[in-house]
């Protein structure tokens, strides 16, 4: 069990006790004597002082009530710490490069000593870790809060998806910026606002949907000015958020003079659009229509085309939610070749097949569509081994998540279910179990798959993805001999379903802290909206290292006099 209350928190709750006590004697006593003299001063003064009493708050979570919003049964009671000094005592430390046991003291949100037994004064909450793993909180690359999508809008907001992703181990994600008309400008301040309620660390990704000078331009400000470092291009949603080749390479040269990173939906939306039809015409309306409609094969081509012009180009390239062997093996072969390519593969995508979109009740099967689609059984055991021998680099969720209602927009057309399925909070829980537990990768592994890499290619390390001294206290304790259950009853999210549903495993994230504060502890949510910070992400990340000189020596190449002989006339 872990020790939470401070002795200053304590006495806090004390004095708070022993104010409502005293003021509630005094209201009492001032309406007996209202007679006397100094009635109603003291009939007033005391009534100020018990109704400040009743709305002092005890902690942070009073805020999170008054919100209306309550998660667990005692969110809403005195609970986790607020102390600015934590020290988490006698775990094992687990970085990306290595693990030790060790203590790790926080002061103001930063980390400032990783040391064995590190000695605190009393003010210090201190954490047990004995027996545990302490590492840094996740950070999911690939979210979609708020997300207006398909003629409606992710039921997740910056609220309750970060509540929900600190409830399940994750301190930090990067959500995609949707253009508003093709402005990014006009995207960015949509999302800065949506943002206002964060109650944890996020960053910006940026789509772009059209090109022009304008649009161009604003790329340059999104990264020299707005802390933007990647932009997302989207090879399917043909009519929506789709674009063209030609408008691919425009944005992949960009990218590439900014030092920004390209990031590729690779799906080609054309052939799925032709599959779409074909399903309609055959009479399958259902939602198995949309895995049908576009195969793996679609998105192996798009995968193949998308690296192939980056590898023209010479700039780094990265593949968002990989589902497919197909894609999986294009991205190898792209490595072996030595092209700089990353690839994510998502939650739902390493654990599920597509079985639940053939279930015949349609809420069950809507739930589970999402593009690219869940493929067969075999593509995640597939994945699963590219991400344990580095083929695949990092895991995402794509959270983006619709309720049953919302997914019954589509009940006779599966063209009309809104795209996406949830896994902000359940990824470190089932990543842990699926790759840890299996003996597919090691404890050090995970910190890198779940956390170091993301920071290191959105070059925001070693500020995020470590547990170091100087790095944001951004940390989860981690009980490997406990183990965690999936309900939509116990989720954090506002979706009425989860594709996760019953599934259960070793392993438990038993406390987070996100910027020094702990945030979950035990099954108790203690957050605050607006307490999250943007964080801005430089441009080029070590992905970026040596490209000029690849590029001066291809110059330098075509400059070689080539030799011919005159023809004869
Ligand atoms: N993936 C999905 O189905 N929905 C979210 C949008 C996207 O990432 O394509
Ligand atoms: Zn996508
Ligand atoms: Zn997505």
């Amino acid at each position: 069990m872990i020790e939470c209350q401070t002795k200053g928190a304590r006495s806090l709750s004390y004095l708070h006790f022993f104010l409502r006590v005293v003021a509630g004697a005094a209201v009492v006593k001032s309406s007996r004597s209202m007679a006397s003299r100094l009635g109603p001063r003291l009939i007033y003064l005391s009534s100020v002082i018990f109704l400040l009493s009743i709305f002092t708050p005890i902690s942070e979570s009073n805020q999170f009530c008054d919100a209306g919003i309550s998660y667990g049964d005692s969110a809403c009671g005195i609970s986790s710490s607020s102390s600015s000094k934590i020290l988490i005592k006698g775990g094992t430390v687990v970085n990306a490069h290595q693990q030790e046991i060790a203590d790790v003291y926080i002061e103001d949100g930063i980390i400032v000593a990783v040391k064995p037994s590190i000695k605190v004064s009393d003010d210090v909450t201190v954490l047990d870790a004995t027996g545990k793993f302490v590492m840094p909180g996740g950070i999911d690359p690939h979210t979609h809060l708020g997300m207006e999508f398909m003629g409606t809008q992710s039921v997740d907001d910056f609220f309750s998806g970060q509540a929900a992703a600190l409830a399940g181990g994750t301190t930090m994600h990067i959500d995609f910026v949707i253009p508003v008309n093709g402005s990014l400008s006009a995207g960015l301040e949509a999302y800065k606002d949506k943002a206002k309620k964060s109650c944890m660390d996020y960053g910006f990704h940026m789509a772009i949907t059209k090109w022009d000078e304008i649009v161009s331009r604003e790329m340059e400000i999104m990264v020299k000015e707005q802390g933007i470092n990647s932009f997302k291009f989207f090879m399917a949603y043909k009519g929506a958020l789709m674009i063209n080749d030609e408008l691919l390479l425009e944005g992949l040269k960009k990218c590439k003079s900014l030092g920004a990173l390209a990031m590729v939906h690779a799906e080609n939306g054309d052939a799925v659009f032709e599959g779409q039809k074909k399903m309609i015409e055959l009479g399958i309306t259902g939602p198995e229509g949309h895995a049908l409609s576009r195969p793996p094969v679609l998105e192996g081509e798009a995968t193949a085309r998308a690296i192939r012009l980056a590898g023209f180009v010479n700039t780094p390239l990265y593949v968002v939610h990989v589902m497919s062997t197909d894609a999986m093996e294009e991205i190898a072969r792209a490595r072996k070749s030595g092209q700089r390519v990353i690839g994510e593969p998502v939650v739902s995508g390493l654990v599920l097949d597509d079985s639940g979109i053939w279930d015949p009740d349609f809420t069950t099967a809507a739930k589970y569509v999402m593009s690219p689609p869940i493929r067969a059984s075999g593509h995640d055991k597939a994945l699963q081994a590219a991400l344990s021998t580095g083929i695949l680099q990092l895991v995402g969720t794509d959270h983006c998540v619709f309720n049953s209602t919302q997914k019954a927009f589509g009940i006779d057309d599966f063209r009309k279910i809104p795209n996406g399925v949830n896994g902000i909070e359940e990824r470190m829980h089932l990543v842990w179990d699926t790759m840890v537990e299996s003996g597919q990768i090691s404890v050090t592994d995970y910190v890198r798959l779940t956390s170091t890499e993301c920071a290191r290619i959105f070059n925001i390390y070693p500020r995020k993805g470590a547990i170091l001294a100087g790095s944001d206290a951004d940390i989860i304790i981690f009980n490997p001999s406990s183990s965690f259950e999936i309900t939509t009853r116990s989720h954090h999210s506002r979706s009425d379903t989860n594709v996760f549903e019953g599934k259960r495993g070793k392993g438990k994230v038993e406390v987070t802290i996100a910027g020094g504060r702990v945030l979950w502890n035990n099954g108790e949510l203690n957050v605050v909206p607006g307490s999250g910070k943007f964080i801005k992400m430089p441009p080029y990340s070590y992905l970026f290292g040596g490209i000029d000189k690849a590029d001066a020596k291809y110059l330098s190449s075509l400059q070689a006099p080539v030799k011919r002989s005159k023809a004869a006339t």
